[in-house]
């Protein structure tokens, strides 16, 4: 069985291409990065290390690598060809890799392939969604018939700790042990099929998207906007701030306790998912950088994304919120140079005024109590900054 990967980085390599691995599949990686694509050719394998089993090496095999940027035909060829379609190369980038996508479907198309699955492993709500609107959107594209002839796309939630490491001097993928890869069955292009072994198959994906993208990676967001407010620059040292634990930890049950009125899930166990979530931040020995956890803050901001989402929803549901207006507010602060959404978000605020620019990114109306709770918030934590 042929799979096609878009994104051979940690999470295309350490997690999609461990599990597709063991699902049978050989992996034709699709990237823009020459270095990676250059290696993966070179070794024709690549090595992953699990973490809590004091970094034991797992080899990934039956592997080859093209560019999108100068091996058009041969990623068409590979798509044509492919049993399975995936990606991880960050929501902002689903439409730069849709034009591509759309020649390898018409190609399909032109052969008479059966229909493939296509599903978007990346941190967004409704992440396979967002690329077939990318292609459709396409000029000249397919009707939305025709795709949904052609291809399925199944959205997806994906979590697990994977980070770049080093061993014997060389760059590596370190994966955890623990993780979660939810796909939405019913959109499968045979519901009955499950694709990718280890997975979670079901018809409630929202509820699963939720629980991860509000509580841990909007816990992890948090510990990390407001971490770079006081100064830290590698996340682990949050997790090792007692303060600040709790805080992160108050920020998840805000969130939590929506969910629990939104889905009927217990108590006991969002609680239980929180501390499982904080104790995995704290893993022994592992290094993060805040800026890894707190890239395209803009992104991050989004009304849909981690932080805004599950609190507009606390608002909704008259539950407290404070914390997560606080990492809200935060995420304004954030600098990093080489994050180019950092400096737009700093223009934007410098031009605009905070006031403007928490509804121009977050969509969350002046003169209501979230946006002025933000506000205060902002305030306090520039003076800290
Ligand atoms: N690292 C993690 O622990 C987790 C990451 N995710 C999600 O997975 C996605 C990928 O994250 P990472 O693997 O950490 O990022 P990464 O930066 O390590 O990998 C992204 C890869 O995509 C490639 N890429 C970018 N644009 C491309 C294009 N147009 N065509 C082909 N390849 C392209 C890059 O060259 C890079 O190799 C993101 O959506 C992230 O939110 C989700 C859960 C965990
Ligand atoms: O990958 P993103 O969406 O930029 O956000 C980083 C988050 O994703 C993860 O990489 C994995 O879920 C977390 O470490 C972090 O919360």
């Amino acid at each position: 069985m042929q799979a096609v990967h878009f994104g051979a980085g940690s999470i295309g390599r350490g997690f999609i291409g461990d599990l597709l691995h063991d699902s049978g599949y050989e992996i034709t990686f699709v990237d823009v990065d020459p270095a990676i694509i250059a290696q993966i050719n070179r070794d024709k394998a690549y090595d992953l290390y699990l973490i809590e089993q004091n970094y034991l090496r797992k080899t990934i095999d039956h592997v080859s690598a093209v560019s999108s940027i100068t091996q058009e035909q041969e990623t068409v060829a590979a798509l044509a060809n492919a049993d399975i379609i995936t990606t991880s190369v960050w929501a902002d980038n689903l439409p730069r890799i849709a034009p591509v996508l759309l020649k390898g479907l018409r190609a399909r198309q032109e052969a008479g392939k059966s229909k493939v699955n296509i599903l978007a492993f990346e941190n967004a709500m409704f992440n396979s969604d967002i690329l077939k609107k990318s292609i459709l959107e396409l000029e000249g594209s397919l009707s939305e018939k025709e795709l949904e002839e052609i291809a399925s796309f199944p959205n997806t939630a994906v979590d697990r700790m994977v980070l770049e490491g080093k061993q014997e001097g060389k760059a590596v993928i370190n994966i955890g042990q623990d993780y979660e890869l939810v796909i939405e069955q019913n959109k499968l292009a045979e519901p009955g099929m499950k694709p990718i072994r280890n997975a979670v198959y079901t018809d409630n994906l929202q509820k699963f998207l939720e629980r991860k993208l509000y509580i841990i990676n909007c816990g992890h967001a948090w510990a990390g906007y407001i971490g770079h407010v006081y100064g830290y620059e590698i996340i682990q040292d949050v997790f090792h701030h007692d303060t600040l634990v709790q805080e992160v930890r108050e920020t998840m049950l805000e969130s939590a306790s929506m969910l629990e009125r939104k889905y009927g899930f217990s108590n006991q166990e969002l609680v239980e998912y929180v501390d499982f979530a904080i104790a995995r931040f704290q893993t022994p020995g592992i290094v993060d950088t805040i800026n890894r956890v707190c890239r395209s803050p803009i992104r991050k901001l989004q009304a849909d994304d981690r932080l805004v989402a599950p609190c507009l929803q606390c608002e909704e549901y008259g539950l407290k919120n404070s914390r997560l207006q606080q990492g809200i507010a935060a995420a304004f602060l954030f600098r990093n140079d080489a994050d180019s959404q950092c400096e737009e978000l700093r223009l934007y605020v410098e031009e605009h005024g905070i006031g403007a620019a928490i509804t121009h990114y977050t969509g969350i109306p002046a003169a209501t109590q979230l946006h002025e709770g933000i506000l205060k918030h902002y305030e306090e934590l520039y003076r800290t900054a």
